[in-house]
């Protein structure tokens, strides 16, 4: 099944399929990105949640309470001794917060999902929290990434497809992969190089292809011309021999072209952005850009 069948996303074209990422942070202005999806009219977005979700993390929101908790202790006009017992109570607040955090979690989770949903205007969504040791933004641990992407694909929206690093231990790889399903929701395991262009590319596909997955994405840097017609040349032959749908690209400035010819290859789906301000990975063109190296 192609990725277009997979994801019912206009099975009979013949080009690639387009993602955008989705890059905002709490501070940033939705409006205009939304605004530049319906002028741009990409087949999916690509929420990248590792630009907001740490902003929410169990760790802000304590501080936050914290901080709110210290403020009212303070102002309140009693003797320092009261003070003093007041703030020693911010323990049992503590306890009881840790205890609470589950249920917030999965409210603040809802939340983010439904706001991410309604400035994409429901169209196809990919879940994707990208650590920064696989070159995101992300600084939540494994455990809390797994229990963030199995939150989110819970909170009663459905997702495109869920990216899912091939570095994560196995175990939560696998609660992600049964939450996936559970919801009729693709994976797609991802694996990123931002330095080489690994020699045994192949057979890093191969293992990859041993997961319970539907479709594989690598990513990896180019030193040259020669690893760029690599990537691609691996990906034609790995179509032959791997169930999965792939995704393959060479980043940089040096792999753009991976990016415009990867479907010759084989690759399904390639990564623009709306934007140079909305870019989440060198060498992305806009799809201003790649439309017009199409045509
Ligand atoms: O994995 C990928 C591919 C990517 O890194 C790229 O090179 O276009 C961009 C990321 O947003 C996405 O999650």
């Amino acid at each position: 099944m192609t990725l277009r069948q997979l994801l019912n996303i206009d099975p009979t074209n013949p080009k690639p399929l387009i993602a955008v990422p989705m890059t905002l942070g709490p501070s940033d202005k939705f409006g205009p990105f939304a605004q530049a999806l319906d002028e741009q009219n990409p087949d999916l977005v690509e929420w990248r949640a590792d630009y907001i979700v740490d902003a929410f993390s169990q760790d802000v929101i304590w501080q936050e309470v914290k901080a709110g908790a210290q403020a009212e202790v303070q102002a309140k006009e009693v003797s320092t001794l009261t003070q003093a017992k007041l703030m020693s109570e911010l323990d049992t607040a503590r306890a009881e917060f840790l205890e609470n955090w589950p249920l917030m979690q999965v409210q603040i989770v809802k939340e983010l999902v439904a706001n991410a949903f309604q400035t994409v205007n429901n169209r196809p969504l990919i879940l994707t929290y990208r650590s920064k040791a696989q070159g995101g933004m992300g600084e939540l641990d494994e455990p809390a990434i797994a229990s963030f992407l199995v939150t989110a694909l819970k909170a009663g929206f459905h997702f495109a497809a869920v990216d899912l690093e091939d570095s994560m231990d196995e175990g939560l790889k696998a609660k992600v992969i049964e939450a996936a399903e559970k919801v009729k929701t693709p994976v797609i395991l991802s694996y990123h190089d931002w330095q080489n262009t690994p020699k045994d590319l192949a057979d890093i596909v191969k293992k990859m292809s041993q997961e319970a997955v539907q479709v594989l994405k690598l990513a990896v840097m180019p030193e040259n011309e020669k690893d760029v017609d690599f990537v691609l040349e691996t990906c034609q032959q790995m179509n032959q021999q791997v169930d999965q749908d792939l995704i393959m690209i060479a980043m940089g400035g040096l792999g753009e072209r991976s990016r415009i010819e990867g479907y010759r290859y084989g690759s399904q789906l390639t990564f623009a952005s709306l934007g140079k301000k909305y870019e989440s990975a060198s060498g992305q063109l806009t799809v201003k850009d790649l439309l017009r190296a199409w045509s």
